[in-house]
């Protein structure tokens, strides 16, 4: 695949081989990607993004998830230069996006003004996102923004989960592919909860309880 494929028996990881807040050591079952592996994968994806860039990219943050892929993700397309040996011009758009209670994804909430889409027409968009469950979230904001007669909408997600409940999106780049799980971490949250966690994790029964709303 053009991913990194994981499932669930051949690579859950013990919290007792990795430093684990110990705020959250009761709430997690396994550690599923280890910090230094998400960033390794970053380090990679950048590189084929800028290989595969065509000029100036608007690099948008699916806030909050997105944030930490966000972050560490233009800070290696920083270093990059394209195939013509160029560096990349970047500028930096955030939109907040929110669906999820708990492990239950809801009707999802675009919080973008009319000016915000107004500045997207005419420009190369590379959205970042942290996950892709059930494609609900990206759809809709694909929709959105394609109103505005942007240049080329890329979208580049950290994971994609296997899940029977998935509309069939697929971004252009992807990190992982992970097994039906909900996990946390890397700013990914549960009801809030987790998103100061550097790896990702699966949540236990134990901590879906304790962080339920
Ligand atoms: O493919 P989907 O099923 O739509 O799920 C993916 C989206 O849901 C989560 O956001 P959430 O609603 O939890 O808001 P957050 O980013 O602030 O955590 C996640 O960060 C993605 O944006
Ligand atoms: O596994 C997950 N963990 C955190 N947030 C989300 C997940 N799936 N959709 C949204
Ligand atoms: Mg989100
Ligand atoms: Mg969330």
């Amino acid at each position: 695949t053009k991913w990194i494929d994981l499932d669930t028996e051949s690579f859950q990881y013990s919290l007792d081989h990795f430093v684990i807040p110990d705020h959250y050591e009761d709430a997690l079952s396994s550690v599923l990607i280890p910090h230094g592996v998400i960033m390794d994968r970053v380090e990679k994806l950048a590189k084929v993004i800028v290989q595969e860039s065509t000029g100036p990219l608007v690099v948008c943050c699916v806030l909050k998830g997105g944030h930490q892929f966000f972050a560490d993700l233009v800070n290696y397309i920083k270093k990059n230069v394209t195939r013509g040996g160029k560096t990349v011009p970047l500028s930096l758009e955030f939109i907040k996006v929110k669906s999820y209670s708990g492990e239950t994804s809801g009707e999802v909430k675009l919080s973008l003004t009319e000016e915000e889409c107004k500045d997207f027409a005419g420009k190369n968009i590379l959205i970042v996102e942290d996950i892709i469950d059930t494609g609900k979230t990206m759809v809709q904001l694909l929709t959105k923004l394609k109103q505005y007669s942007p240049e080329s909408v890329k979208v580049a997600s950290l994971l994609i989960k296997k899940t029977p409940l998935s509309n069939g999106y697929i971004p252009d780049y992807v990190g992982f592919s992970i097994p039906n799980a909900f996990v946390v971490g890397y700013a990914l949250d549960y009801n809030e909860y987790f998103r100061d966690l550097d790896h990702i994790c699966v949540i236990n029964d134990h901590g879906k309880q304790k962080y339920a709303v």
